[in-house]
């Protein structure tokens, strides 16, 4: 029975394993991590991440062909494949300081897996890393060198959080790269056949490793991209009259561009795309590409902007002060249908609000944990959060914002009400009839609004 080992039990590595434990009934799967808490929970009922799908698939495998467990040496050693899917932030200190990816993770996991390993592994990289890492990881691997034959594969991940399972059952395409010897050819086939036993063969791409490497990481900034390019035409319509989601319809028709990801918001979040673009950022200034540098940084900065813009507006259209004025937060995680906040847009959001002295309620349907900032507080209601507030922020696209009794919200709230929607889930026109003042993302602005400072 081929043994999987998996070095890292967070939001790719646990999905990953379950969906490849459910596909392939004769691979035995092993997720490993050095932390207990985690894998505690991957153990028990309340599993550590929330992803619509993947209670289920984990119930179906736990215990069968899929184990988690913190005895990282003993199941890497017993592996013949040893995904590494450790955490890869940009780096916070040092050489290349907040841009750069911090491989600490990944390079302590190559370490171990050379020290323990007695037979022959395909090696993983299944973490986002920058392109040539795997030349790096190939040193670290072979530096003891016992006669163990290790081959690098790069394997970058494509899920989205919030649809996970719905992405590793069905990917757009599974990438494979690996080194060009009769040895890396033979690593690559065997990782195929895993994926082979459920993705149509047309969609595993084969490739060399640094582009396997750097499609990963040119995927995600283009994605990231488009939302900045669609952010930036927002501003654009508040100022004119036009209407983003109308402007992102005309243009997503056009087959060459196509009607995904053009959904203006309060910026986006997320634990990947800006490091990502950061890393990318960071490699090509390594490479003496500063013009290629800056164009992805613009990416960056066009959402930094869309987040202070949104802020900007808050304040000005609550008489130029939310000092002492209570705003709820309905949504904090990054995107709907995640626990995740990472990087999510709400922090900054709720930074600046707290710089201008407001009093925060958020409300978000997934479980925070509980904050020690003063002017905060999470409650468990919508409800809840609104009573009695100046405000209302929409910073999560989460579905049930839509089916909310906004004329109770109304009610129990100060005048004149503000409704700030950072990504235009609500139906701006019936909270008017309601009474409520709506700001809406790169839509026609509120009578209130005009001749307001928009920019940041
Ligand atoms: N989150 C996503 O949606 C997503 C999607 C595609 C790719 N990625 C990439 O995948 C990688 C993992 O991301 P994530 O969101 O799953 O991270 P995560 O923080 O949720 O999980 C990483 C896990 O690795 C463990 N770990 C770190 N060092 C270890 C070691 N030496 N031995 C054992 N365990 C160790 C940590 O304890 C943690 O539980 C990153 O490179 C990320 O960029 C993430
Ligand atoms: O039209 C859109 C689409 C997304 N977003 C925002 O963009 C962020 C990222 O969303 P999404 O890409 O759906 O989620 P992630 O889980 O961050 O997934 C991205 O990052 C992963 C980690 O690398 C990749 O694997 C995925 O392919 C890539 O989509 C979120 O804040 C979204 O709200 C928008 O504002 N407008």
């Amino acid at each position: 029975m081929v043994k999987i080992c998996c070095i890292g039990a967070g939001y790719v590595g646990g999905p990953t394993m379950a969906v490849i434990a459910l596909k392939c009934p004769k691979v035995q799967v092993v997720v490993v991590d050095i932390s207990t808490p985690r894998i505690t929970a991957w153990n028990s009922d309340q599993l550590p991440i929330y992803e619509p799908g993947l209670d289920d698939v984990v119930k179906q495998c736990k215990g069968k062909n899929l184990f988690f467990s913190t005895d990282v040496e003993k199941h890497v050693a017993e592996a013949d494949i040893v995904f590494v899917s450790v955490n890869t932030p940009t780096k916070t200190q040092g050489l290349g300081a907040g841009k750069a990816a911090d491989l600490t993770y990944w390079e302590s996991a190559a370490r171990m897996i050379a020290d323990v390993s007695k037979s022959d592994k395909i090696v993983v990289e299944k973490s986002t890393v920058p392109v040539k890492t795997a030349e790096a990881i190939e040193r670290i691997l072979t530096h003891n060198n016992k006669g163990i034959n290790f081959q690098i594969l790069s394997n970058p991940e494509f899920l989205a959080e919030g649809t996970a399972i719905k992405d590793l059952f069905n990917p757009d395409r599974v990438l494979i790269g690996g080194r060009e010897t009769s040895g890396g050819q033979k690593a690559i086939a065997a990782l195929r056949d895993v994926y082979a036993q459920w993705v149509p063969i047309d969609k595993i791409i084969c490739t060399n490793l640094w582009s396997a490497e750097l499609s990963k990481l040119a995927a995600n900034a283009f994605l990231a991209q488009r939302i900045s390019s669609v952010n930036a035409m927002s501003a654009l319509c508040e100022a004119t009259g036009a209407d983003v989601t109308q402007v992102s319809q005309a243009i997503g028709k056009d087959t060459r561009i196509g009607p995904k990801f053009l959904n203006a918001s309060v910026g986006f979040g997320g634990s990947c795309f800006q490091k990502d673009i950061l890393n990318l950022v960071y490699i090509c200034e390594c490479h003496g590409l500063a013009e290629v540098a800056n164009y992805w940084k613009q990416v960056i900065k066009i959402n930094d902007y869309q987040k202070t813009r949104f802020v900007n507006r808050i304040v000005s259209s609550m008489f130029n002060t939310v000092s002492g004025k209570k705003v709820a937060i309905l949504g904090f995680a990054f995107k709907k249908d995640t626990g995740d906040t990472r990087e999510t847009p709400a922090i900054d959001v709720c930074k600046g609000l707290i710089g201008d002295k407001a009093k925060i309620s958020i409300y978000d349907p997934q479980p925070m944990s509980p904050t020690s900032v003063k002017q905060v507080a999470c409650v468990w209601d919508a409800y809840e959060a609104t009573k009695g507030a100046h405000g209302i922020c929409i910073l999560t696209e989460w579905d049930e914002f839509k089916l909310l009794d906004y004329k109770r919200i109304f009610d129990g709230m100060e005048k004149p009400a503000f409704v700030f929607d950072g990504r235009n889930v609500v139906d701006a026109e019936k909270l008017r009839k309601i009474g409520f003042i709506v700001y809406a993302i790169g839509k026609p602005l509120d009578a209130w609004l005009k001749d307001m400072p928009a920019v940041a």
